[in-house]
């Protein structure tokens, strides 16, 4: 379990942390989601005790990164958003070398590492060097090596930058699978759509505060007060289209005659749109099919940060 209480930090006079406070319960997927400078890894950075804040506090499985660093760093497996230089090293003296600097024994080390290359898909790069991999590679050996104490607690800033696609599913399908063994993760991205796909809650940070947090469903309701709904008709569609246009929850009817479909915004609540649907089916309108567009999360995300801007030109 992680929870941060107001942290702030300083750097000379920019305020890089505004006293952000927040929990991620034991076995959960964190998002942490902001633009470039928003503080993410001034956040994880000060989690992972390699920097202290100015002020305020966090605690990893109940551990202060303040008061007692080493204890937290037993807890974590960090992984930063850059992968240092190691010549001449292959895969597995790699992970050989970062488990001797936690002390496992020869022999754990001979049947942990084979588990963790294949947790990362790497089994058939273990006599590779490790500077001849792709950067996909050089990620999941680089999510490898946080694993090799079997922390309880993953910080990762940023696992899939710079990644093409095929890559980037890879690395969420690992994530999952850590996941599914029980860590408690943290993980940063300014890429708000993909790090919804694999969080179960996520926190966004702006200007180093953090301006919201909660589900993707409770973020996306948080932000649109209406509904995008989509309905499609089997011929009857001027009549649909006057139908809807009626109802005083409705707003913005449009119809595509190419598709049978008419499509609305809806204030309503969840009671008042099973109600609409219902008059529509007794008016005899022959309905095929009636459902709520997904909101499109880049598009939540620049809303929100327009909302952000906003604020600050009122202040
Ligand atoms: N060592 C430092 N000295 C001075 N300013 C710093 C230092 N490290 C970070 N900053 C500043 O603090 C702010 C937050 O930076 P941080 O690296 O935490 O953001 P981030 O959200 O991780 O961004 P990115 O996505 O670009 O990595 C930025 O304005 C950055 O320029």
């Amino acid at each position: 379990m992680i929870e941060i209480r107001q942290l702030t930090k300083k750097y000379g006079t920019l305020t890089a942390l505004d006293s952000i406070s927040f929990r991620v319960e034991r076995g959960t997927v964190f998002g942490f989601v902001g633009q470039n400078g928003a503080g993410k890894t001034t956040t994880l950075n000060i989690l992972a005790t390699l920097l202290p804040p100015t002020s305020g506090n966090a605690f990893v499985n109940g551990f202060s990164v303040v008061h007692q660093p080493k204890e937290v760093r037993k807890q974590i497996g960090y992984m930063p958003d850059f992968f240092g230089v190691y010549d001449q090293l292959k895969v597995s003296e790699y992970l050989d070398f970062f488990a001797s600097c936690y002390d496992i024994p020869v022999k754990e080390r001979k049947k942990l590492i084979p588990q963790l290359l294949e947790l990362v898909n790497l089994s058939d790069k273990e006599n590779t060097y490790v500077d001849l991999l792709s950067r996909g590679m050089k990620q999941r050996l680089c999510l490898a090596r946080t694993l090799v104490h079997d922390p309880e607690v993953l910080i990762l800033d940023e696992p899939a930058s710079g990644l093409d696609p095929k890559a980037r599913i890879e690395m969420k399908e690992i994530i999952k699978e850590l996941k599914s063994m029980g860590k408690t993760i943290i993980i940063s991205s300014h890429i708000l759509p993909e790090l919804a796909e694999m969080s179960d809650e996520l926190g966004i940070i702006e200007k180093g505060k953090l301006i919201m947090k909660g589900s993707i469903s409770e973020i996306q309701k948080h932000m649109s007060g209406e509904k995008v709904i989509e309905v499609k008709v089997f011929g009857k569609l001027d009549e649909a289209m006057r139908f809807f246009e009626d109802d005083s929850f409705v707003t913005t009817v449009v119809k595509n005659e190419g598709k049978n479909q008419v499509t609305f915004r809806f204030k309503g609540t969840d009671e008042q749109q099973i109600q609409l649907l219902r008059n529509a089916v007794l008016q005899g309108l022959p309905i095929t099919s009636f459902y709520e567009q997904d909101r499109n999360l880049e598009r939540v995300f620049i809303d929100l940060m327009k909302e952000v801007e906003k604020d600050e030109a009122v202040q």
